[in-house]
């Protein structure tokens, strides 16, 4: 049985801190000053409109991109930006589009994910000595631990290509487990899913968390955002613009303006967004105009 709801006291442990984070892209600010905490126990959820910057927030998280400002700690420790040395401390990761091995098997695709967790050298390896071997099982046995706790150990040497979309997001999820992670980030997890495996998939996240894992999702799915998370940031033109509850979220009248792309007072850069907004609406008028005179 899982647990819906978390209590995640003040002093529970920080699992993650990000302070200060910025990324720029030449000119283009994607990621403004954003301070995130993740506490032992808790699910956070990441919203923001389309292009808000939240990729790119777990890109510098995870080590993919080096951030131009600021810092990102791991249960204290600040984090070298390289993404094996980021898995290693403890985060893992899925991504927005699937990313698994199409022609290994489920198995084999949970087994990669294990290789930050094994200790056996190059050369054991080659010679498949003893104490490869017994590495090996055991990298096995628990690959299939997880196999079962995603419900897939019946397909284990099944291609990875060949299973259901669902499945393959499951099994990405798997294999971000295998590395044994403290903190896991889901990139769009419910993306292209039917509304029965989008409950599935909640049901697996409140159980990764039951597990002892924290988790922080990033998801366009309001529905799934608010049923799942202890607490929402909300990103706008890479600016951290709200965080509290689902509740407090839900009601804040900034964020839905947000969403509907109306400026409000206090927006980032809300005088260029009009801006951008009036070019539109001329821009749809001359269209208009355009094709009464054909
Ligand atoms: N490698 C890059 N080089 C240049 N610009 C980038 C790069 N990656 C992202 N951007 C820009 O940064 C901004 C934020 O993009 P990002 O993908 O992080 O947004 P997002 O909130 O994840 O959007 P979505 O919900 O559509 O996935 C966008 O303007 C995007 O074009």
């Amino acid at each position: 049985m899982t647990t819906q709801t978390a209590q995640t006291p003040q002093t529970a442990q920080t699992v993650l801190e990000a302070r200060d984070v910025t990324m720029r892209f030449g000119g283009l600010t994607a990621v403004r000053s954003v301070d995130l905490t993740v506490r032992e126990g808790e699910i956070v959820g990441l919203i923001g409109p389309n292009g808000a910057g939240k990729t790119t927030f777990f890109n510098c998280l995870t080590g993919l991109y080096v951030p131009t400002e600021g810092t990102v700690a791991y249960k204290g420790t600040v984090l070298p930006p390289k993404p094996h040395l980021v898995t290693q401390a403890g985060i893992a990761r899925t991504f927005q589009n699937i990313r698994l091995f199409a022609n290994m098997t489920v198995l084999e695709n949970v087994l990669v994910g294990r290789h930050t967790r094994t200790k056996e050298g190059l050369w054991s390896a080659l010679l498949r000595g003893p104490g490869f071997k017994k590495a090996e099982r055991a990298s096995e046995e628990r690959a299939m631990e997880l196999l079962e706790f995603i419900g897939l150990e019946h397909k284990r040497d099944h291609l990875a290509r060949n299973l259901p979309y669902g499945e393959q997001r499951k099994l990405e999820i798997a294999r971000a487990l295998a590395s044994d992670p403290g903190l896991l980030l889901l990139d769009e997890p419910t993306a292209g899913m039917n509304p029965q495996e989008t409950r599935a998939t909640e049901e697996l996240v409140f159980a990764i968390r039951d597990k002892g894992i924290a988790v922080l999702v990033i998801e366009h799915d309001m529905r799934f955002i608010f049923n799942l998370c202890d607490r929402v940031a909300v990103l706008v033109q890479g600016e951290k613009l709200v965080e509290g509850t689902s509740d407090v979220v839900q009601g804040d009248e900034r964020v839905v303006a947000a969403y509907l792309g109306t400026p409000f007072e206090g927006a980032p850069e809300d005088t260029a967004l009009a801006e951008v907004q009036a070019a539109e609406a001329q821009a749809a008028t001359d269209s208009t105009t355009e094709g009464d005179n054909q």
